[in-house]
């Protein structure tokens, strides 16, 4: 395949197979699963536990290689990289969100967006300014010199959100995003984080256990037997 027909895919998955071992036990979580995703296309990765969502993100987020089949993200099959272009494309082209903020407790909500940048060889300045206007997006204007622990679980998970999307990443994964929050927490994050991962025009991944939720996202799939399927 040419690398201009995947110039346009934010991320796919072809053919990834995965396993592992323990003992004299394989367990075969994926088997040729197959799953991509279009420009802006927001899709919800709903499967029972322990059938492999966990990995799935983890391959899709290029933490592990896949054992078989390729990962494009960003257009770059991943397979194809040095490890130092696979960092830079995790870095610059993938946000993540997990069920647990992450955030690093010395540091306030503002310089928590503003690290990842700054890493990322953003100058402080520019970062200081994505940082404000993506936790204004999140309507936390009034809590950027917080530190995490003086915040509601609500604001913290907001914060991890627009941290994973401080680089500009072209795709959003995300395990359980608004797992830890009440019912009622839970649907206004979420709302909140679909508005803005499609104002900014990224492709997301979500697993979610809610199916509520997973409603409301332009496409559900599962995993049947090591295979992307369509939800139903
Ligand atoms: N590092 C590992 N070594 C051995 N087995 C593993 C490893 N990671 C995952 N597994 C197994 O692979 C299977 C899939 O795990 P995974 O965490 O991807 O599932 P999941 O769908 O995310 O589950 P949950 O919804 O409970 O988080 C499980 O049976 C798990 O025990």
């Amino acid at each position: 395949m040419s690398s201009d027909v995947i110039a346009d895919v934010p991320l796919a998955l072809r053919q990834v197979s995965h396993s592992f071992v323990s003992g004299d036990d394989k367990l075969e979580v994926l088997r040729g699963a197959d799953l991509e995703l279009r420009p802006g296309e927001i899709v919800a990765l709903v499967a029972p536990s322990g059938t492999g969502k966990s990995t799935l993100l983890h391959l899709a987020g290029l933490l592990e290689k896949p054992q078989g089949g390729s990962v494009v993200v960003a257009g770059r099959d991943a397979g194809q990289l040095s490890d130092k272009d696979r960092t830079a494309i995790r870095r610059n082209s993938i946000g993540f969100v997990y069920q647990s903020h992450h955030l690093l407790a010395e540091f306030t909500a503002r310089e928590n967006v503003v690290l990842p940048q700054m890493i990322a060889g953003v100058s402080r300045r520019d970062a200081r300014v994505r940082a404000d206007e993506l936790l204004g997006l999140f309507g936390l204007q009034r809590r950027l010199d917080h530190l995490p622990g003086k915040l509601s679980g609500g604001e913290q998970q907001r914060v991890a959100i627009a941290r994973a999307l401080a680089n500009r990443p072209r795709v959003l994964l995300a395990d359980e995003p608004t797992g830890n929050l009440d019912v009622a927490t839970s649907g206004v994050v979420f709302a909140e984080l679909m508005r803005v991962v499609r104002e900014q025009g990224l492709a997301a991944l979500i697993a979610t256990h809610n199916v509520e939720l997973a409603g409301r996202m332009d496409r559900i799939v599962t995993l049947r037997e090591g295979l992307i399927v369509p939800f139903s």
